[in-house]
């Protein structure tokens, strides 16, 4: 290369997509710009999608001030709504400076990012007018956090000497579609549509916002938080990438978190159906929505760690790449074996251990006498009815235990149990842990419910209620949460902390 030239998409190369989170961009702009985007060019066509900027935490990231700017907005006489956004866009516009060295890029950005903020001040001034924030509104409210930081990774890219375009998917969905029915029709859409946005760029390198548009019946309430990772999976799956990389600030997912449990092992890699169960019990390193649209196009996703990039991470490799071969081509068939899954994809042994926390225990015994049809139904109904969604369920004949996120509204809670009291005696349990051993045909393994409960009782470990779904993959349970890391780190050392020679 010539030096000083500018550096581009090569044509000729396949595509990755990769992935930033929020406070990955908040901490680690520097090195994602200058290394690790810059390196992957080489070899690859590269497109990004960035997430909202974050400082330390995600709790104190862009996304949520811009939500509770929304919150204030509704509150009379409030001045805290500008504030926040004020502040918002100082905090974009320190970033800026500190990283970009060429004055026009930092000028123009400096413009940029002032006009987003002026216009979500106009936004949320006539919300406050109008004392209502609708789904769609919040959705628009939250959409500037993508943008600002997507304008922000686009100038560092050009300031580093690559040529980089903001792609902005606000408009993206034109169709209409049924928002209580959103099936793979709509993410095939989806896909189309931003890989078309994306194609547009030529040979730039496209930097995309990882809000998407006028989902129907609203982005957070149909996708939810998170919803970066699903963009980039969409556009994974629309382009036809060979690899979906997601960095994050962990160099892949690990036996157990590893900031709770010291001696966590990394997995090299994991099938799908075990990342989706353990996103969903706890270990929320990916969008539980994203897997699938890769998964079945064969694009796997590979977990990576900004702060240590040559690290391999963790693939999660598509299973039907085993049917048709394509494992081998991947390099996965070799490593399949050295982390203890056999042909079949059966596990040697459990995968990881997770802990879901802030959950409350419902116990619904009936008063009937005699099983009366209809139980079971009417239990499900008086949850729907308020929205209320069940994380884990056991159940004997007369009596049914469920476990809820603790998240629910209160109120929806309470009338949900004025019609469960109706079916009979309930109680109400809070402050409770889901534990949950995890590992692909885990049904398989004689003894391993007996080892996990024994491992339990000897740490005195007290159980609320057990489960093991006919999904094969998962054995819950419900503990005192005060319990629950003393609980994961048992678990750890007796059922998953195994010498390497017998993996
Ligand atoms: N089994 C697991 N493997 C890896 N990380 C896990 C696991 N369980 C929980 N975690 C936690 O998930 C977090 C995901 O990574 P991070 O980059 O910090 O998140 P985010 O992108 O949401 O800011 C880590 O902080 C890690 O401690
Ligand atoms: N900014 C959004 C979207 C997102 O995907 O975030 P992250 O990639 O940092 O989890 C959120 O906070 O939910």
């Amino acid at each position: 290369m010539i030096p000083g030239a500018m550096i581009y998409n090569q044509e000729s190369l396949p595509w990755i997509v990769q992935k930033f989170g929020g406070t990955s961009i908040g901490k680690f702009l520097d090195s994602i710009a200058g290394t690790i985007i810059k390196s992957h060019l080489e070899k690859s066509q590269v497109a990004i999608v960035c997430s909202a900027r974050s400082g330390d935490t995600k709790s104190k990231g862009t996304t949520n001030k811009l939500l509770k700017a929304a919150v204030e907005a509704l509150t009379p006489g409030s001045k805290e709504y500008p504030r926040i956004v004020d502040e918002i866009g100082q905090e974009h516009i320190n970033a800026s400076r500190d990283l970009i060295s060429n004055p026009e890029i930092l000028g123009e950005l400096e413009k940029q990012l002032l006009q987003d903020c002026a216009k979500l001040k106009c936004f949320l001034e006539a919300a406050h007018i109008i004392e209502e924030v609708s789904p769609r509104s919040k959705d628009i409210i939250i959409s500037v956090g993508e943008k600002l930081s997507c304008r922000i990774v686009t100038s560092v890219l050009r300031d580093r000497g690559i040529n980089a375009e903001f792609i902005n998917l606000d408009h993206i969905i034109e169709q209409e579609f049924d928002a209580d029915c959103l099936d793979q029709t709509f993410y095939d859409y989806l896909a189309q549509r931003i890989a078309e946005a994306v194609k547009k760029c030529g040979n730039r390198v496209p930097v995309v916002t990882g809000f998407f548009g006028t989902v129907p019946g609203s982005l957070l309430t149909n996708i939810g938080r998170g919803y970066t990772d699903l963009c980039a999976a969409l556009l994974a799956a629309g382009i036809g990438a060979k690899e979906l990389q997601v960095w994050k600030e962990v160099d892949g997912i690990f036996t157990a978190d590893p900031r709770k449990v010291f001696n966590a092992r990394l997995l090299p890699i994991i099938t799908p159906e075990e990342a989706a169960e353990l996103t969903y019990y706890g270990s929320e390193v990916i969008h539980p929505f994203t897997m699938h649209q890769v998964m079945r196009l064969n694009i796997p996703i590979r977990i990576k760690n900004v702060m240590n990039p040559s690290g391999k991470g963790t693939v999660i490799f598509p299973d039907i790449s085993l049917k048709n071969g394509s494992l081998t081509r991947l390099g996965l068939s070799e490593l399949l074996h050295q982390n203890g899954y056999h042909r079949d994809m059966s596990r040697r042994h459990p995968t990881a251990v997770t802990i879901k926390n802030n959950i409350i225990v419902l116990n619904v015994h009936s008063n009937r006498k005699t099983m009366s049809h209809g139980f079971f139904a009417q239990i499900f109904a008086a949850l729907d009815n308020y929205g209320i969604v069940v994380d884990l369920i056991s159940t004997s004949e007369v009596h049914v235990s469920m476990a809820l996120g603790a998240e629910i509204v209160e109120r929806d809670l309470h009338r949900a149990l004025d019609d469960l009291k109706k079916l009979g005696e309930v109680d109400v349990i809070k402050n409770m842990a889901i534990l949950s051993l995890v590992g692909k045909q885990m049904k398989n393994m004689v003894g391993i419910a007996g080892k996990m409960f024994t491992t339990l009782a000897e740490a005195n470990v007290n159980i609320e209620m057990i489960s093991q779904g006919s999904s094969e993959i998962n054995i819950s349970c419900v503990i005192d949460e005060y319990n629950s890391e003393r609980a994961l780190k048992v678990i750890h050392e007796q059922l998953l902390n195994i010498p390497r020679k017998n993996r």
